[in-house]
């Protein structure tokens, strides 16, 4: 397994996922430009691991700023606001920035080596919890594959997408290992592939069985009893259960609803935007058309065309058969169990 976000002797190494399949090669972030920009072009890509590699990312901002404190304190704001501003859906992005400004607050007394020591410890500890949140939610949400299945899945919520083993893909790498999992089908997911290009090749890795399919293969797939359930992971999730995810996910959720096919979502607590009531309140990102108008730097539609262009869709709480967190398994009524965990208790 590769690891897509590691800290090492002061430097922030991210697995370039643009260049994968065909090429395994790393980037060594040595300040918050390269961090920012490495989020901007989806070299690092994935609620999680966005998360992750934002506090290094404001970590290594930090180091550079060596002047007084005030100053330290407002160079630190904007840079925590630019790391923002590279991505607007993923929630974890957001809750990795303030959590580590919320240590810089703590430790404000301190000078500015020992804010910065408090600092990279939180990280590290950012990256840590999301391997061990990883573990939990795979064990938790395998539970639910009590017999042999085939699964589908859409985007890539695997290794790649976190610092540990996956969320959606984790729960499939452990019901794989139970002995449970036939065959994943994954969806290319356009227009980036990230289906194609990384799903595919993190679970051939491990010699999981997939089958790659484009995306408006899914519903034939279902009507032929294909697969006995979905499972995908999300950039956010609000307190009544909507789920923000890669495009094309509320089209599989729907198609899984007409074929009674269960919608499962695997997702830490750090996707939950516990300030927003519904998925209607998710800034949702568009990209540039050239996604959609290039393929492999080809073009593939007219020159001029209009597109249109969002990176991500929400899929309606009354679609999602249940939601796997480190802290259980929610169902409906979501509000419920959501605010339950929102207390940061279990279930
Ligand atoms: C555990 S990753 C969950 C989601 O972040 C994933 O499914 C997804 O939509 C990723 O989108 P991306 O645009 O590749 O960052």
């Amino acid at each position: 397994m590769h690891t897509a976000v590691e800290w090492k002797e002061g430097r922030l190494r991210l697995l370039n996922q643009t260049l994968l399949p065909v090429q395994t090669e790393y980037i060594e972030c040595t300040d918050w430009q390269r961090v920012a920009t490495a989020i901007q072009r989806l070299e690092v890509r994935g609620a999680p691991a966005i998360g992750a590699a934002a506090a290094f990312g404001l970590l290594l901002g930090a180091m550079e700023v060596t002047h007084t404190p005030d100053d330290f304190a407002s160079k630190l704001f904007v840079i925590a606001e630019k790391l923002k501003a590279t991505r607007p859906t993923a929630v974890n992005l957001f809750w990795a920035i303030d959590r580590m400004l919320r240590v810089w607050e703590q430790n404000q007394a301190k000078e500015v080596p020992g804010l910065i020591q408090a600092m990279e410890q939180e990280a590290i500890q950012i990256a840590a919890e999301d391997v061990q949140v990883n573990r939990r939610i795979s064990v938790l949400g395998a539970q639910l594959f009590t017999a042999p299945a085939s699964v589908l899945t859409h985007c890539n919520a695997g290794a790649l997408a976190t610092v540990g083993f996956g969320t959606a893909l984790g729960v499939i790498r452990q019901a794989w290992s139970d002995g449970n999992i036939i065959r994943v089908f994954a969806d290319e997911t356009r227009p980036l592939l990230q289906g194609a290009r990384l799903t595919a090749w993190e679970l051939m890795q491990e010699s999981i069985p997939v089958t790659l399919i484009t995306d408006n293969m899914a519903g034939w797939v279902m009507k032929n009893n294909m697969v006995q359930a979905v499972i995908v992971g999300a950039d956010r999730i609000t307190l009544n259960g909507d789920v923000a995810n890669k495009i094309g996910t509320y089209s599989v959720a729907v198609l899984a609803k007409e074929h009674r096919i269960p919608f499962y979502v695997a997702a830490p607590l750090s996707t939950f935007d516990f300030t927003k009531q519904t998925g209607d309140e998710i800034p949702i990102e568009e990209r540039s058309a050239a996604e959609v108008t290039r393929l492999g730097g080809q073009p593939i539609a007219p020159a001029g065309v209009d597109v249109f262009n969002p990176a991500f869709d929400v899929t309606p709480n009354q679609l999602v058969t249940a939601i796997i967190t480190e802290y259980g398994i929610l169902r409906a009524p979501y509000d419920i169990s959501i605010a339950r965990i929102k207390k940061g208790g279990p279930e």
